[in-house]
């Protein structure tokens, strides 16, 4: 149940904040449809290089203006000749970037510059071995014979003008070609799919020899520009988080702790529904042990009379998902004026959400809906709260680190992602209190509970589950 969160407009502009991203040496990768596209950005941030997916309609003014160290155009479904198959801005040959075209994005490549592309007679789907003609450059240190991932009904059969052959395969003549002078790559195959043995060498010949980038995307450079963001972005005002003890929300709540202290105000509404001790652990983690605020709302009763004698589990979402916004609300009030409102939204969201909102112009994906966490899903626009995003642009790998890095326990950055509704959707139909207590006592292990118990009795604010 992942309601749009539809924000006061005045607020939406300011989620567009790169915060973290200044000045940083970055990778674009212009999206054409693949699959795969994600995954090239998480494969370049992997070599500790900054990465994004922009739209394939990104001007390359546009481009120009955002200053890439390269330029990866990204597969797609589509064939270079089809009606209505996406062409990226024949501009961009001209900026002088560093381009690497990946399976459409080669054939792309081809058609605009002037080479052949044709429907292949034999497709290539799969495994195949890559012959190494120019061991040099784009395939430096990758193993001649090495295992490379095809997915592909055209190819390239003529090669543009400047073009050379760097490596074939047995049923795909150009399986890697470029143009060394103006540093334009093209492979057929995907680097970034695991099954390409030789992919990552060849994206860290790209990144570092090619686009000559230097490794600055690093947690701790992340984590220092977020404060430093955070901080001038938020002054001396407050700021509210609903905390749910997910890896996403704790380490926001650790992040603007470490960035505005006090001025933030964590909250944890308990519908109920989690698993056994968890919110006595979170308490306890929260504010004992960390001395993070979390303002503690029982709502149990509340939450299980809503759903009481509902069996329908899309209804039990949505009822769940409106008291918590109804009880949220309330509580945000009886707080005070807060400004801000943190948010743990994060790099798929932004994507994902984006692909109906594409800046014809700059081609960024304006996330104009954000595909929200239905538990905040909905607010009303009176609360008029500005956003706060800095996971915005990390995956959830990366956020794992950050959280890791500033202290959050392994027990959280590990935890075992659970549905805001949680214990009310895994009961098939009407949750009752004793439903609950069986299922929680039947999903937790004895051991567990012992250690959490002794020698601490968990916290003194919430009844025991
Ligand atoms: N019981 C709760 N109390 C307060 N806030 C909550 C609660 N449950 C969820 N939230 C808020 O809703 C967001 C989305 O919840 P969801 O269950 O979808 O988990 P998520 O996106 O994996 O994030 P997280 O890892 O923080 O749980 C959370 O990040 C948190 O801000």
């Amino acid at each position: 149940m992942n309601t749009a969160l539809t924000l006061p407009t005045e607020a939406a502009p300011q989620t567009q904040e790169n915060l973290g991203q200044l000045n940083r040496q970055m990778i674009v990768i212009l999206d054409f449809g693949s699959q795969y596209s994600e995954l090239i950005a998480r494969r370049i941030r992997e070599t500790q290089v900054y990465s994004e997916v922009l739209s394939y309609r990104t001007t390359a003014e546009h481009l120009q203006k955002l200053n890439p160290k390269g330029i990866i155009l990204s597969g797609g479904p589509n064939s270079v000749y089809s009606e209505n198959a996406p062409h990226c801005d024949p501009e961009i040959w001209k900026l002088g970037i560093p381009i690497l075209g990946v399976c459409y994005g080669m054939q792309l490549m081809v058609n605009q510059l002037g080479g052949e592309v044709t429907k292949a007679d034999r497709g290539e789907y799969g495994k195949a071995s890559l012959y190494i003609d120019d061991p040099t450059d784009l395939l430096t240190n990758v193993e001649d014979g090495t295992t490379m991932w095809m997915s592909h009904g055209d190819s390239v059969t003529k090669m543009p003008p400047g073009f050379e052959l760097l490596a074939h395969t047995e049923n795909t003549p150009c399986a890697a070609i470029a143009d060394h002078d103006k540093k334009f790559y093209g492979v057929q195959f995907h680097p970034e799919v695991v099954h390409s043995l030789g992919g990552l060498a060849l994206i860290r010949n790209f990144v570092y020899h090619i686009c000559d980038c230097e490794p600055t995307w690093t947690t701790a450079a992340f984590v220092e520009e977020a404060i430093r963001e955070i901080r001038a972005r938020v002054g001396d005002k407050r700021v509210l988080l609903a905390l749910s003890g997910g890896v996403d929300s704790s380490t926001l709540a650790f992040l603007l702790h470490k960035a505005i202290g006090d001025q933030l105000t964590c909250v944890f509404i308990d519908q109920g529904f989690m698993r056994k001790l968890e919110p006595e652990r979170l308490l306890k983690l929260f504010e004992e042990q960390f001395h993070i605020h979390v303002e503690y709302v029982n709502a149990r009763d509340r939450f299980i009379s809503a759903i009481a004698g509902i069996t329908d589990p899309e209804e039990k979402r949505r009822i769940i998902g409106h008291e918590f916004i109804r009880v949220f609300e309330e509580t945000s009030k009886k707080l005070g004026h807060f400004d801000y409102l943190a948010q743990g939204t994060l790099y798929p969201d932004v994507i994902e959400s984006a692909d109906t909102n594409v800046d014809p112009k700059t081609g960024e994906r304006v996330a104009v809906k954000i595909k929200s966490h239905h538990n905040v899903g909905g607010l009303p626009k009176d609360l008029r709260f500005k956003l706060v995003e800095p996971l915005r642009k990390l995956f959830k790998d990366e956020v794992r680190k950050v959280g890791r890095s500033i202290g959050l326990p392994e027990e959280i950055v590990q935890r075992q992602p659970f549905p805001g509704p949680g214990l009310a959707i895994r009961i098939l139909g009407e949750v009752t209190a004793e439903r609950l207590n069986i299922l929680r006592d039947a999903a937790y292990p004895r051991w567990r509970e012992a250690s959490f118990l002794l020698p601490h009795s968990g916290s003194s604010k919430c009844p025991r589950t």
